[in-house]
């Protein structure tokens, strides 16, 4: 498998752009997240350098004007740093949480962003009243990656593009369902490497080119329980 490499240059100017108010998110969602654990760092500094910086490495990946939504956000990453650097994208920023919920609402109220959008519920439902609605479906450090492509599959519209933030493990989780992922309308495999915090980090995509050969989405909590591929 060929890995492709990320535009750099591209994300950095996006970043440059945008730094006070990403800095102003980092600073925000430290101090939120004493409320609600949203991420996993207090520090500002910390959350700017790692997550923030990591969602930024995706913004190239992203169409001009499109509908995204980020599934299982948590503290509004990718959700958030995306719309902070791309005032073209519409974002929905999707947690099961309600308490992860409200705080989002406060922090988008205090960022003045108009292109976000917060709700409350498990995908396997908003997938039911969002049938085929976006053109880009998201997630980092949520599920299995066969799991994500069954939550991102009904949410896509065709010719839309799911998108995963993983680690080196994600290559095993790969293997159990690789070349079967056209059961759910996926194909056009890529994988985009880059190096931060002295971490080798991938983002997986696909492109949903057909419709899924099952009913989906399926009932909450039966995606994990029987996975589509075994
Ligand atoms: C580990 S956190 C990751 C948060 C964020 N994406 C990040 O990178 O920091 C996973 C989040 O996914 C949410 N989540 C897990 N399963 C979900 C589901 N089926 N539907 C909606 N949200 C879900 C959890 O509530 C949690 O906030």
């Amino acid at each position: 498998m060929k890995l492709k490499e990320i535009d750099s240059g591209i994300v950095a100017n996006l970043i440059d752009e945008n730094k006070e108010k990403l800095m102003y998110y980092a600073h925000i969602l430290a101090k939120a997240n004493a409320r609600a654990r949203l991420t996993g760092s207090d520090d500002p500094i910390e959350i700017f350098d790692v997550h923030v910086m990591d969602c930024a490495m995706a913004l190239p990946l992203l169409p001009g004007n499109a509908w995204v939504v980020d599934v299982g956000t948590g503290g509004g990453l990718p959700g958030i740093v995306w719309a902070i650097c791309r005032n073209d994208l519409s974002v929905v920023l999707l947690d099961s949480i309600r308490k992860k919920c409200e705080l989002l609402s406060d922090m988008i109220q205090h960022l003045g962003l108009k292109n976000v959008q917060v709700c409350c519920g498990r995908v396997e439902e908003f997938a039911l009243s969002n049938f085929e609605r976006y053109d880009v479906a998201a997630a980092r450090g949520v599920s299995h990656l066969g799991i994500l492509l069954e939550y991102f599959s009904p949410l896509v519209k065709k010719g839309g593009r799911c998108l995963a933030f993983k680690g080196p493990r994600a290559f095993e989780e790969l293997r159990e369902f690789y070349g079967r992922e056209g059961k759910l309308g996926w194909s056009g495999l890529e994988v985009w490497k880059y190096d931060l915090d002295e971490r080798e980090l991938f983002i997986f995509t696909w492109q949903k080119s057909r419709d899924a050969e099952m009913k989906l989405p399926r009932r909450v909590g039966i995606p994990e329980k029987r996975p589509w591929w075994r």
